[in-house]
């Protein structure tokens, strides 16, 4: 039987659940009977070491792959079997851990394909709106600049334009301020820290675990595709389960 969607078990409304998502590439488990919540608004941060499952638990929402077992809903739907072309349509966007702009076009071009085939916009009302994101996420001094031309921490901005630009309810971030400087890296978390405000829900995938922290209302930590805590981010950070993953500290020591 299908989960009741609304309200979630708090009470909140959910725009994301995902019901024992589950995902094995042979001996490899990426997804093991996952299942949370996230709300409208909400920004949840994820975390768990390399090749714990994290880029394809955000695969497996954006409908790149499908689950061997389980379901996704999102914003009141079953998109479990939806394409991922449909699910961009509906309000899920993705940003890159590898920054993916075309680059051989322009800025600005690269947000206008994104507000015309994922939001929808045409025209003049495309144009003004990719004006609009790229002033919010500081890229519009480099419009005219050709994509590939671009630094680092432009090309992780340019990666948030263009899923902000699909007009996302839901922005899935992948280890956006990996690489970046800490100047840069705290220019980057105000341009999150906005986005959450304008009440987007997020769910962050990030490794620069200081940088998640100053943005988020929630934690997750996932191993081998199993999510082995959930809640508060401060006392995730505390647990012995973070402590053992990170800091290699026996749980029970
Ligand atoms: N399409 C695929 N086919 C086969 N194996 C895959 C596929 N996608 C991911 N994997 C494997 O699944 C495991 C989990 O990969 P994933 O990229 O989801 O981890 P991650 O937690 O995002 O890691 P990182 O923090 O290093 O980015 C890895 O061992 C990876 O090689």
């Amino acid at each position: 039987m299908v989960p009741p969607l609304f309200p979630s078990e708090d009470g909140m409304t959910a725009i994301l659940r995902l019901d024992h998502l589950s995902k094995s590439f042979g001996a490899v488990t990426v997804a093991d009977a996952l299942s949370y919540e996230v709300a409208q608004g909400e920004a949840l941060g994820v975390i768990g070491p390399n090749g714990a499952g994290k880029t394809s638990m955000f695969n497996l929402i954006t409908g790149t792959f499908g689950p061997d077992n389980g379901r996704v809903f999102f914003d009141g739907k079953d998109i479990t079997n939806m394409s991922a072309a449909k699910r961009s349509h509906a309000g899920i966007a993705r940003s890159f851990q590898v920054p993916q702009p075309f680059s051989g076009m322009t800025v600005f071009e690269n947000a206008m394909i994104a507000a015309t085939q994922s939001a929808g916009l045409h025209g003049h009302e495309a144009e003004r709106f990719c004006l609009e994101v790229l002033e919010q996420t500081e890229l519009l001094p480099k419009a005219n600049v050709l994509a590939g031309s671009l630094t680092l921490l432009e090309r992780k901005r340019l990666e948030m334009t263009r899923a902000l630009c699909a007009k996302p309810k839901l922005l899935l971030l992948d280890e956006i301020a990996g690489g970046l400087t800490e100047a840069e890296c705290k220019f980057l978390v105000q341009t999150i820290k906005d986005i959450h405000a304008s009440g987007v829900a997020i769910i962050w995938i990030e490794h620069v675990v200081h940088a998640l922290m100053a943005v988020v209302d929630r934690l997750i930590v996932i191993d081998f595709g199993k999510k082995i805590a959930e809640g508060e981010p401060q006392k995730i950070m505390e647990s012995p389960e973070v402590k053992e993953i990170y800091l290699g500290i026996e749980a029970d020591a």
